[in-house]
């Protein structure tokens, strides 16, 4: 039997008269690489917030390793480790790297007033910061560089490595590569395997069709609020991918093998 690390059954919401999500489902396996893909307005974003706890949802009902859980807020849901990483970089451009990566999650120590007066740990935090980034091998001269002075590529690598960091279960990266060049996308979709090699299964929203087929294990397709079918990209074209994606194509078309 497969291992879902994060389900959902029958996800519905609306704003409105609109109908983001028409009773969507949704798997992830343990370690793996999930791309979701879906032409504007198909519901992805939706999706990804019903999942990360940005919304809650009409209907319908999440499971985590195989437990039912209600997010009500982001909050919630990190506390069940689930980190995500949205396409405008919540990264404090002013702040240094390790000053980051442990925003609103600062290790403390005790101060001159033992557990009264708590003192932030910033040489704890610096030898962590420079750990994490190791492990992703992320190539920075110092940590403590302001993260305004770096290139979008490293930008992305120190969201990646504070998600990271911090997920127990899920990563959800939201146009990763989005805003990058040739060699620092390669660089981040590298960085992105990596934190699937370590154990964590990422959730990867992408309009880039090259950079799915690259990196991703499986591929849901999002259409019209729903999830219309999970390929193989080994087993698929892109072209028939993007015909499924835009309704040029009917899913029960596609040979079995293409299926995941
Ligand atoms: N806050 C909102 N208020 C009203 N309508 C919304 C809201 N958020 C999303 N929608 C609508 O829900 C539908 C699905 O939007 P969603 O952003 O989930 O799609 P998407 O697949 O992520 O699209 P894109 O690729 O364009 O970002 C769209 O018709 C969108 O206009």
């Amino acid at each position: 039997m497969t291992t879902h690390v994060l389900e959902a059954r029958g996800l519905v919401k609306r704003y409105g008269g609109v109908t983001a999500l028409d009773g969507t489902d949704f798997d992830l396996r343990a370690g793996e690489i999930l791309a979701v893909i879906g032409d504007n307005g198909a519901g992805k974003s939706s999706l990804i917030k019903a999942l990360s706890g940005a919304i809650v949802p009409d209907e319908g009902h999440l499971r985590l390793d195989g437990e039912l859980v209600h997010f009500k807020s982001p909050i919630d849901a990190r506390r069940h480790g689930i980190e995500t990483v949205y396409q405008d970089l919540a990264v404090a451009p002013a702040m240094t790297i390790a000053e980051n990566l442990f925003l609103g999650r600062e290790i403390l120590r005790p101060g001159l007033l033992g557990k009264w007066l708590r003192l932030i740990d910033k040489k704890r935090m610096l030898a962590e910061a420079v750990g994490h980034m190791q492990d992703l091998k992320i190539g920075i001269r110092s940590m403590q560089q302001a993260v305004g002075t770096l290139s979008g590529g490293q930008r992305q690598g120190v969201a990646v490595a504070r998600s990271t960091a911090f997920a127990k279960h899920v990563v959800i990266l939201d146009e990763p590569t989005a805003a990058l060049g040739v060699k620092e996308g390669n660089m981040v979709l590298e960085l992105i395997r990596r934190v699937r090699d370590r154990g964590l299964p990422v959730i990867l929203i992408s309009h880039n069709m090259p950079h799915v087929f690259e990196i991703a294990d499986r591929i849901h397709i999002q259409r019209l609020g729903k999830r219309v079918a999970v390929v193989n990209p080994k087993h698929i074209s892109m072209s028939d991918t993007v015909a499924v994606m835009t309704g040029a194509k009917d899913p029960r078309d596609l040979p079995e093998l293409a299926h995941a």
